[in-house]
């Protein structure tokens, strides 16, 4: 476990632990060596640190032939790229899960969103985390906002009508064309709704992890799956077959 004393990383260790079929070898954090770390003694490698240790960890990790399963957010196209030339010279069967999100409501309601896109005018994202959280937006919100302009493209939809002129500076971060809106509030853990709208109508899709207890099944079934899937996943929603 990478990152094994942070909030993430202490619940995916009792995860670990509790599950039958699963052995905990080795907790690292800040300021230990990933590169100690060898294919004899680990199988998968569990990577919930910060953006701006990841990546490296991940190269790290192929290096060693170890498999990977990431939660960690920060990942740009560069860098997941980068991670995908890096195994392909590798050549070997190591395989990396990168999710921004191991929750099932957080995978449906991407799922949802992306489905639903097409039918509407107007869309934008609401994400709303724990003030602890470091980076903004969040990983699932990028992942929902990509999911969401590729949607749109593919129907031949143009951007969401919006008359807010230059210079303005609450209307959100733009995602591939999505707007998307950052709440950081004590009391919460991680939650996202989705807005659509049309002419006289609006669905509202949302999900809520109450407990970080919400992602550990779909990180247990990562770790399972990650050493059958060479190369680099991208999403929990191709694990889990969503397509
Ligand atoms: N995909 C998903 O389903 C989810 C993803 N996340 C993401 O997971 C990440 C971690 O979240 P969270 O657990 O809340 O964060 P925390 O800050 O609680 O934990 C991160 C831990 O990683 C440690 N760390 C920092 N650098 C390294 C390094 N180079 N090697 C090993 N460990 C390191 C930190 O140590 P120190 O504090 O000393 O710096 C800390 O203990 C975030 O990016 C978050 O967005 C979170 C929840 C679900
Ligand atoms: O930092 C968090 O807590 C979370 N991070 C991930 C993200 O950025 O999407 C997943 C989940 O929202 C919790």
């Amino acid at each position: 476990m990478l990152g094994a004393h942070g909030r993430m990383g202490r619940t995916v260790c009792e995860a670990v632990d509790a599950a039958p079929d699963l052995e905990l070898v080795a907790r690292l954090d800040a300021g230990d060596d990933v590169a100690s770390l060898t294919s004899d003694a680990v199988d998968v490698a569990v990577d919930f640190t910060v953006p701006g240790a990841t990546e490296a960890n991940v190269h790290a990790l192929v290096d060693a032939g170890i498999h990977a399963v990431v939660g960690t957010t920060g990942w740009t196209d560069e860098s997941r790229t980068s991670v995908r030339e890096h195994l392909g010279r590798a050549g070997g069967d190591v395989g990396v899960l990168l999710a921004p999100n191991f929750g099932l409501s957080a995978v449906l309601a991407m799922r949802f969103a992306a489905q639903a896109a097409r039918y509407f005018e107007s869309v934008e994202v609401i994400e709303l985390h724990h003030p602890e959280k470091v980076d903004a937006p969040s990983g699932t919100a990028r992942h929902t906002a990509a999911a969401i302009a590729a949607a749109r493209a593919e129907a031949g939809l143009g951007a969401a009508p919006d008359a807010t002129e230059a210079g303005w500076d609450a209307r959100g971060a733009d995602v591939d064309g999505v707007r998307v809106h950052a709440v950081r509030l004590r009391g919460l853990v991680a939650h996202e709704e989705i807005l659509l709208g049309n002419p006289g109508e609006q669905l509202v899709i949302r999900q809520d992890s109450f407990d970080r207890a919400s992602f550990m099944p779909g990180v247990l079934l990562g770790i399972r799956e990650v050493v059958r899937r060479p190369g680099l996943t991208v999403g929990l929603e191709n694990v889990l077959e969503l397509g």
